[in-house]
């Protein structure tokens, strides 16, 4: 293998040590993975329009966020099972997200608990993707736990009140093997158990267990319930993005969850741009789907993103290396963005806005 130098090289590592089940699980989209795949490829129907002779000599990517500098607007998803990519897991991406100081987001269903990630990586930062369940104590405990844990935010996920279809899971469903477990869902992971139990246990809380009758009103109780910033995660329209602000949360994620929801839907770089006038400065609007070089990242800031946050990137850099391999990713693509800033004349995220980008005529070919 050549020497990592691109997002794209670190999944093709990645394919290679992981197992068939565990890449796919990572990789795949819902259905036809039309979504998906459209989330990178519509980056390629968006060309930046540089400016030149301007002051780059010192290049400043900091973006301030719930009242925390965070050094640059990369910062890390919130994905299920990180240890099976690697034994570093959760603790070992959040340590890599704490040496960039940007925001790492513990997914619920976590392979590392909550208090274990807050523990190895003090002074991170950490924000909690809850899911609402059918069980309200159930999400109010986790989301208890968090703030005790010290992590700075809650982001409620509100495109999932079922599964998307995913065929691997479907011909090959995803087993978690003995050695890991639902960290945060401890009664059972604590308790002496059979794995029958566990498994039981796990189908009802877990996959079952996710909350399909929800409105605005379901946002409402949570925000009543936290004393800490929540983020909705899933907007994609204006409507929603209105309805949102409306229901007082404190920031928006755009996202299509990968592409891993309903396939057909646009692209989230498509939707960006509608979401950020509808919502008219009034909260950060963040930013999800197919980062996979520092040019998407600028294109992002330039449609209105406060920041973007990379999914598989981070597990591709977990599985080709652990830790040290999620730091590569965010090496990579840090040092792409803020070349892709200096290349436009930007020497800060506030010179970036919608001057810089243009659709293509034609999408940008590769070679
Ligand atoms: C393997 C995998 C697991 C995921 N698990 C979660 C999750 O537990 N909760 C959640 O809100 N989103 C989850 N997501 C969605 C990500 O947070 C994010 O929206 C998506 O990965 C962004 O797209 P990208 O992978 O192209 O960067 C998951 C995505 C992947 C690829
Ligand atoms: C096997 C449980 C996975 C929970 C859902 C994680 C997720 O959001 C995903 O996209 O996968």
């Amino acid at each position: 293998m050549p020497k990592i130098s691109s997002i794209k090289d670190l999944q093709e590592a990645a394919k290679e040590k992981l197992s068939k089940g565990t890449y796919e699980y990572y990789t795949y989209g819902a259905q036809d993975m039309l979504t998906t795949s459209e989330n990178c490829a519509a980056f390629d129907r968006i060309q930046i329009r540089p400016r030149v002779l301007r002051d780059v000599s010192k290049m400043d990517t900091r973006v301030k966020l719930f009242g925390r500098t965070l050094d640059s607007p990369i910062f890390v998803a919130a994905t299920a099972l990180q240890r099976l990519a690697h034994a570093d897991g959760e603790v070992g991406a959040a340590r890599a997200a704490r040496r960039r100081n940007v925001v790492y987001s513990l997914s619920t269903f976590s392979t590392s608990s909550i208090e274990e990630v807050a523990k190895e990586s003090r002074n991170a930062n950490l924000w909690f993707q809850v899911s609402f369940f059918k069980d309200k104590n159930l999400t109010l405990s986790l989301i208890e736990r968090a703030e005790r844990a010290g992590f700075a935010a809650i982001i409620v996920t509100v495109d999932m009140p079922y599964s998307g279809r995913r065929l691997p899971d479907i011909r090959n469903p995803l087993t978690v093997p003995p050695h890991l477990s639902f960290s945060n869902f401890e009664p059972v992971s604590q308790s002496k158990h059979t794995d029958q139990e566990e498994d039981e246990w796990i189908g009802h809380h877990v996959v079952n267990g996710v909350e399909a009758n929800l409105s605005w009103d379901s946002v409402t109780w949570l925000k009543r319930h936290t004393r800490l910033p929540l983020l909705t995660k899933g907007i994609l329209t204006p409507e929603d993005a209105r309805l949102a602000v409306a229901a007082g949360v404190d920031g928006i994620i755009v996202s299509n969850h990968g592409g891993r929801q309903l396939d057909s839907v646009s692209a989230t770089i498509e939707s960006l741009a509608d979401v950020v006038d509808a919502v008219q400065g009034k909260i950060p609007v963040l930013f999800d789907g197919g980062v996979r070089r520092g040019t998407d990242v600028f294109k992002a800031m330039a449609l209105g993103a406060t920041a973007v946050f990379v999914g598989r990137p981070n597990l591709y850099g977990l599985a080709y290396n652990g830790e040290a391999g999620v730091n590569l990713a965010l090496d990579i693509l840090n040092e792409e963005f803020t070349l892709a800033m200096a290349l436009s004349g930007c020497p800060s995220l506030k010179d970036i806005n919608r001057t810089y980008v243009q659709h293509a005529l034609a999408p940008l070919s590769r070679l």
